[in-house]
């Protein structure tokens, strides 16, 4: 799907009255609705079990939409299509990175794509080193930091030129060094991207809005940082102030 051809206003992501139910039954999204503007930034937060990875895995064509609706630039996109054009990087990026070497695995893609493998991997190393992890090109993948695996599986979902990047947890488990390269990361991407996170701080620095989740629907939404100013709210939903608010 080429988004020049489509609407010019048309959305990069549009969620339409999503429900999802596992097969044992439970009821994990409960009609959501939300859309992603060209550029923006937005943050997925809620409670456990509130329904974000079950969202995302639906946004990258993980689980179809079965009763509901998934839009990429304004046209209806099946699970095929958004494999294509969403590119999620998970929470823990051990489960994709398996290559010998990071460039390697950053190439991967590009060469599932159909890529000739040289050309991929001049791309690969491009990219590591446009986020400016080019030292970690030649190093096995599993003997890598938690931040620098992130880095990693950052930079080949990149080198695929997502139209929307999906990340889930993209700061979890990190020290504050990793965590602070993560977010000037993400803060210097210019893409459509959405995040889930408990990491309300992170969110405050990368994402211009939020969707609040509570019981698979949406219970807000808004700019940042006013939503996460409001602490009732934020504490009707299982959330509790930012840190840079609370101690004030
Ligand atoms: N495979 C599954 N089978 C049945 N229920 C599931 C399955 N995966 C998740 N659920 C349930 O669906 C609901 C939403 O789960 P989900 O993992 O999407 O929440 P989440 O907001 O990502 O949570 P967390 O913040 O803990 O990662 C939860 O009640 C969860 O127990």
């Amino acid at each position: 799907m080429n988004p020049a051809s489509s609407e010019k206003s048309a959305r990069p992501l549009e969620v339409r009255a999503l429900h999802y139910s596992y097969p044992d039954g439970h009821k994990a999204l409960n009609g959501v609705s939300f859309s992603l503007r060209e550029n923006e930034k937005l943050a997925l937060v809620g409670p456990n079990g509130s329904g974000k990875s079950t969202l995302l895995l639906h946004l990258a064509g993980g689980i179809a939409a079965r009763q509901g609706e998934i839009r990429l630039y304004g046209r209806p996109a099946g699970t095929e299509d958004l494999r294509r054009a969403v590119g999620l990087i998970f929470q823990e990026p051990d489960d994709q990175l398996f290559m010998p070497q990071v460039a390697d695995d950053v190439a991967f893609g590009l060469v599932a794509r159909g890529v000739p493998a040289a050309e991929a991997r001049l791309k690969a190393l491009a990219m590591l080193e446009r986020l400016d992890a080019a030292h970690l090109a030649e190093r096995p993948p599993h003997r890598l930091s938690g931040g620098e695996k992130r880095l990693a599986a950052l930079a080949g979902i990149l080198v695929m030129e997502p139209q929307v990047i999906v990340l889930d947890e993209p700061t979890s488990a990190l020290d504050p060094r990793a965590r602070r390269r993560v977010i000037e990361t993400l803060r210097a991407l210019r893409r459509p991207l959405i995040l889930t996170t408990h990491d309300l701080d992170m969110a405050l620095d990368v994402c211009s809005r939020a969707v609040l989740l509570h019981d698979g629907a949406v219970a807000a939404e808004g700019s940042l940082p006013g939503l996460f100013r409001d602490k009732e709210l934020l504490e009707r939903n299982g959330l509790e102030l930012p840190l840079r608010y609370s101690a004030t």
